[in-house]
């Protein structure tokens, strides 16, 4: 699918986004593994939680959607699921993947994960690092998926403590979900802090020591059924929330959005960068602060990302950079090397685009130098590269592009984001 995008166009209303992808996984991982049945409001249809829900049928775990379209999830127990009769395809979803290994991992039966092109690409070591310091069977071809995964040796798996040597929260979850089935206490180390959700869904103890997190795991830990509240999803709103900044006249509301600390660097950056965006009727949901946005356009400059925000804003580097390109002034991205290995390098990609529509951009082994010159994009046909985030990003940047752009590949959106190009479309309006 290719998506033709208008041009010249202001962002006016309330905005639709879909329900919190992470938490989303999470909270289906983790009622399938409760002590009964647990129900989700507002789990969303896009593409990669979906992956996890076939995972879990896979694994024996019935869910289906009730009539208020609550998914109705009968927990097995941590020691209830089922052997697989096929290899579990995880999709485009690199979370169901890395964090089921981590559950798979302390299973008394085999199993194997498998996902589709761009996920057998991306690096599976860093998650049977630590499951083979727990005793875990873990083979991979390369080190890439498919992941197959034996039952550990006598004993089962064993507790260990293991500091992150990458920023990442699908590792951090991989081994706090084995440390279920591990003997003793696992402990995560992390020197760098990135998105928390596992440890607060799970009500983990965590400890500051010496300037790093510790975050604790106990064997056995048994999950309570109960009813979980998905909120929306920032790194869908991000798109939005940059679109309106950038597009000269647009005024935007969008309402119940996960808040989390851990997840909303963008805002500290663009606030930084001299963008106009408000945060009202902030409130907890469940384990999970929440709020609305309220976002008005107002011309950028460039500013300097690097170290520690990172991590808290990794999915928003390509939409970060489609603002840069229109503020006014140097941007410049360092430490997010990771993006190199996403579901593709985006970092080329975003480079690859942003040029193609005119915007002076170097890729630099971490990270990208931006010479912005207002929002004076020009539109063009770019490439998704499969990739929804940067097919995203683009929509974002033809907002505000001179001439009609044309997106290829853009299908790929409905990975996170299944009515983006809907919703884009409902909210500009002709400036
Ligand atoms: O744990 C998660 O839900 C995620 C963690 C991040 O990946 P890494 O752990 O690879 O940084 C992020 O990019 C991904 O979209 C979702
Ligand atoms: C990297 C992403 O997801 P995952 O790692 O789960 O594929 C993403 O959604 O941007």
């Amino acid at each position: 699918m290719t998506q033709i995008l208008p041009t010249a166009v202001s962002l006016h209303g309330s905005v639709s986004i879909p329900a919190d992808k992470s938490i989303s996984h999470r909270s289906a991982m983790l009622s399938a593994l409760a002590d009964g049945t647990s129900r989700i409001r507002n789990f969303p249809r896009s593409a990669d939680p979906l992956s996890t829900l076939r995972v879990l049928r896979g694994l024996g775990v019935s869910i289906h959607r009730d009539n208020d379209d609550v998914l109705v999830v009968e927990g097995v127990g941590i020691d209830g699921l089922r052997p697989p009769d096929a290899p579990l395809d995880c999709g485009n979803s690199g979370t169901t993947m890395r964090l089921m290994s981590g559950i798979l991992a302390g299973q008394p039966f085999g199993s194997v994960l498998t996902g589709d092109e761009s996920l057998q690409m991306r690096p599976m070591k860093r998650i049977a690092d630590p499951l083979r310091a727990m005793g875990g069977r873990v083979t991979l071809v390369d080190g890439h998926a498919p992941i197959r995964l034996r039952p550990a040796p006598e004993g089962g798996l064993k507790g260990t403590k293991y500091r992150l040597p990458v920023a990442s929260a699908q590792v951090k979850s991989c081994v706090l979900l084995a440390g279920l089935y591990a003997r003793g206490r696992t402990t995560v180390i992390e020197p760098t802090r990135c998105r928390d959700h596992t440890e607060r869904m799970l009500g983990l103890e965590t400890h500051e020591v010496g300037g790093e997190r510790e975050i604790y795991v106990d064997g056995g830990h048994r999950i309570e059924p109960g009813t979980w509240t998905v909120p929306g999803d920032f790194s869908g709103a991000a798109f939005f929330i940059v679109a309106a900044t950038i597009t000269p006249g647009s005024e935007i509301l969008i309402e119940n959005v996960g808040l989390n600390p851990s997840r909303t660097a963008l805002i500290d950056v663009l606030r930084e960068m001299g963008a106009d965006i408000r945060i009202e009727n902030e409130r907890a949901e469940g384990s999970e602060p929440i709020g609305d946005i309220l976002v008005s356009s107002a011309p950028l400059h460039g500013v300097e990302v690097g170290g520690r925000v990172i991590p808290n804003l990794i999915d928003e580097v390509p939409v970060l950079a489609v603002a840069a390109a229109c503020a006014e002034g140097q941007t410049v991205i360092r430490d997010a090397e990771e993006l190199r290995v996403k579901e593709t390098d985006r970092l080329h990609a975003i480079t690859e685009n942003l040029r193609a529509m005119g915007a002076e951009i170097d890729e630099r082994p971490d990270g990208l130098d931006i010479e912005g010159n207002g929002p004076n994009l020009l539109g063009t046909t770019v490439r998704s590269f499969d990739d929804h985030r940067i097919a995203m990003a683009m929509g974002v940047a033809a907002c505000v592009a001179h001439g009609p752009t044309q997106v290829v590949d853009a299908k790929c959106a409905r990975v996170s984001f299944p009515g983006f190009w809907d919703e884009l479309d409902r909210l500009a309006k002709p400036r």
